[in-house]
């Protein structure tokens, strides 16, 4: 392939998105048998990475980690642009489409902590950090008792808050810390029984130009069909329930024999009231399914349930 034929695949820089990013070009050269040099990556850095203080949610919510890359993809300056599902928005601009899903990781949370074996075990007032208003309402809700604190940067900074003692307990994502080998650290594994994931969660996504036949004939074989009908389920549901960026929301979708199954839950954000919903249904109606789901939730929400 020439120069000129590469496809050139955009990613932010920390090393969750370039441990994603190597992971697609890994499965591209197994597909194919191109090579490293008929894929560079491009490294974007988005509004997303250079807050630091706020809570995502205050400084405008889901976008700030792709505005960046869609606007290379626009431009043609990039012809990939690899995302973590959990963090795009439901609404894309116009003119990218989501190409695909990379096989779903571990869709579950992991409880992380030097001292103490579990959520349960923490003693009350106990302090657990976390910079995701679903993990901080999930945990208030199980634990009232509990101090919860916000607590940013990337996977290896929690980490590191956590060994200096900043907080006694936190929650990451599986998925993350598969990908960049850090699940030593782990103490328990949160089923999704008890502790219902983010829209997304453990998904990679891959977003193209709506128009680009040579990316979406390129990543054809990469993409897992089974991973797009569970997103397609849970990006519904948050689609119809999406009005506010601080809602405290959890949605998962998996097959139970051939059939599909989305739950879903919000909360109030502090975790005092949440409401839950379990569908099934077929799996050609994937979206049907969970956005039915997500419509019996805002039917059952009071007004003003997701402010305090
Ligand atoms: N918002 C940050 C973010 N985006 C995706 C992941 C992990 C990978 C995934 O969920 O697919 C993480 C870190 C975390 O939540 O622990």
């Amino acid at each position: 392939m020439a120069e000129s034929s590469a496809l050139v695949i955009g990613t932010r820089g920390s090393p969750l998105a370039l441990a994603q990013a190597h992971e697609t070009q890994n499965r591209l050269i197994a597909a194919h048998g191109w090579t490293l040099e008929q894929l560079p990556l491009a490294l974007i850095k988005t509004t997303g990475d250079t807050i630091q203080d706020r809570a995502l949610s205050e400084a405008g919510g889901k976008g700030l980690f792709t505005k960046e890359l869609d606007i290379g993809l626009l431009d043609g300056s990039l012809d990939l642009a690899v995302h973590s599902a959990k963090d795009l928005p439901t609404v894309l601009p116009e003119g990218i489409v989501i190409a695909g899903y990379l096989p779903r990781e571990d869709v579950r949370d992991a409880f992380i902590s030097r001292r103490f074996k579990s959520l349960q075990d923490l003693p009350p007032g106990a302090v657990v950090g976390s910079a995701s208003l679903r993990r901080q309402a999930e945990v208030r809700r199980l634990r009232p008792d509990l101090k919860v604190t916000l607590l940013r940067g990337n996977v290896q900074t929690r980490l590191d808050k956590l060994e200096r003692g900043e907080v006694d307990g936190t929650l990451l994502a599986m998925a993350g810390l598969r990908r960049l080998g850090l699940t030593e650290h782990v103490t328990t594994i949160l089923e999704t029984d008890d502790f219902l994931p983010a829209v997304g969660q453990g998904a990679i996504a891959i977003a193209i130009r709506a128009d680009d036949e040579r990316a979406q004939k390129a990543v054809a074989p990469i993409i897992d069909a089974p991973t797009g009908v569970a997103l397609a389920a849970e990006r519904a549901f948050l689609t119809v329930l999406d009005g506010s960026c601080r809602t405290p929301i959890a949605g998962h979708a998996r097959m139970i024999g051939s059939e599909l199954e989305i739950r879903g839950l919000v909360m109030r954000p502090d975790g005092s009231e949440s409401l839950e919903v379990v569908r099934r249904g077929a799996p050609s109606d994937a979206a049907a399914l969970g956005r039915e789901a997500g419509l019996d939730l805002r039917a059952r929400m009071p007004a003003g349930f997701t402010d305090s």
